[in-house]
């Protein structure tokens, strides 16, 4: 036996055709485009890349993109009054400072400074107490695509037992009370968990999300099991000046051996992750402009 194989990258192409075709009856209603804004501090080459792709997707989709690139010795406070202005900005629906920030800059001031009413990322604490309590809110991008990868799989996931190895404010923790508002029983389970195998083998769903290369065995999965890898490692290159292979949390080609279905990486999570930002920046609009959208098509 063999698992299927989860295709992240044409789901993901396929919600930002229905996000791009939502976004030109949002112009058309409201009289302009949704816009988000990314910030970007620094010149980390891998940063930069991703802001790019978001960039090329915000643009394709039909929104308005607002870049911002600071040096990477700004200075917080010059930081904080470029979100002041992007809040009172009425052009943009989304803000995104792209994460990790410079040692000298407080992420916490960060992004606790940004209105949760344009925290697309869904990293400010009214976001994350939203999403504990069952309001409102914005979703952190990675673990909402995630929840729509395994619905699209599994469909109703009442009842099932999730693993979700990893407890970061970004992925981990709001993929447990995604899955916990989903009628799972959930086990959140980190670096000090004991007897990390035998908590993943009684999981239907394994979300790995811990950040180290290969961690999750094949022989510690459920056999049937759906596994959602969002860890994206790069390997050592093999000759210097080349890169590395891309390689998730979870021992890929042990989990096919045994799992019911697999995200690969590259082309699981990944993509989804940015067309979630698009569709968290294209229900802000929605809500901000107080036009009515469709959710079943996001
Ligand atoms: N404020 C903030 N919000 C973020 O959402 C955020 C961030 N900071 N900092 C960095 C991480 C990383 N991230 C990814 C987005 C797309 C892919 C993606 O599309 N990956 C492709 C391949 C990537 C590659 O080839 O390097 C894939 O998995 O198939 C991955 C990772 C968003 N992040």
């Amino acid at each position: 036996m063999t698992a299927s194989i989860i295709d992240g990258k044409a789901f993901a192409a396929a919600l930002r055709e229905r996000i791009a075709t939502q976004v030109a009856s949002f112009h058309e209603a409201a009289g302009r485009a949704p816009g988000l804004a990314v910030v970007l501090v620094g010149e980390d080459p891998a940063s930069a890349v991703y802001v790019r792709s978001k960039h090329k997707a915000t643009v394709a989709a039909g929104m308005g993109s607002f870049e911002h690139k600071l040096s990477a010795d700004v200075s917080q406070d010059e930081l904080l009054a470029l979100i002041d202005t992007l809040n009172a900005d009425d052009r943009i629906d989304g803000i995104l400072v792209q994460l990790p920030l410079p040692d000298h800059i407080d992420e916490r001031a960060v992004t606790t400074r940004i209105d949760p009413d344009k925290d697309v990322d869904g990293f400010h604490p009214v976001n994350a107490g939203r999403l504990a309590t069952g309001l409102y809110g914005f979703v952190p991008c990675t673990p909402l695509g995630c929840l729509m990868l395994l619905k699209d799989q599994l469909g109703d996931l009442a009842g099932l037992d999730a693993v979700v190895i990893g407890r970061s404010n970004i992925v981990g923790k709001p993929m447990a009370a995604l899955l916990t508002k989903e009628s799972c029983t959930v086990t959140l389970a980190h670096s000090k968990t004991k007897d990390l195998s035998s908590v993943v083998r009684r999981a239907d769903i394994v979300v790995a999300a811990v950040g180290r290369a290969e961690m999750i065995k094949g022989d510690w999965i459920k056999p049937g099991a759906t596994v959602i890898d969002v860890g994206i490692n790069r390997e050592a290159a093999p000759v210097e000046g080349s890169n590395g292979r891309l390689v998730g949390d979870v021992d890929f080609a042990g989990a096919m051996q045994v799992a019911g279905a697999v995200t690969p990486v590259p082309g699981g999570v990944g993509p989804m992750t940015i067309a979630v930002l698009l569709r968290n920046t294209l229900v802000s609009a929605h809500r901000r402009a107080r036009v009515p959208y469709d959710k079943d098509a996001l």
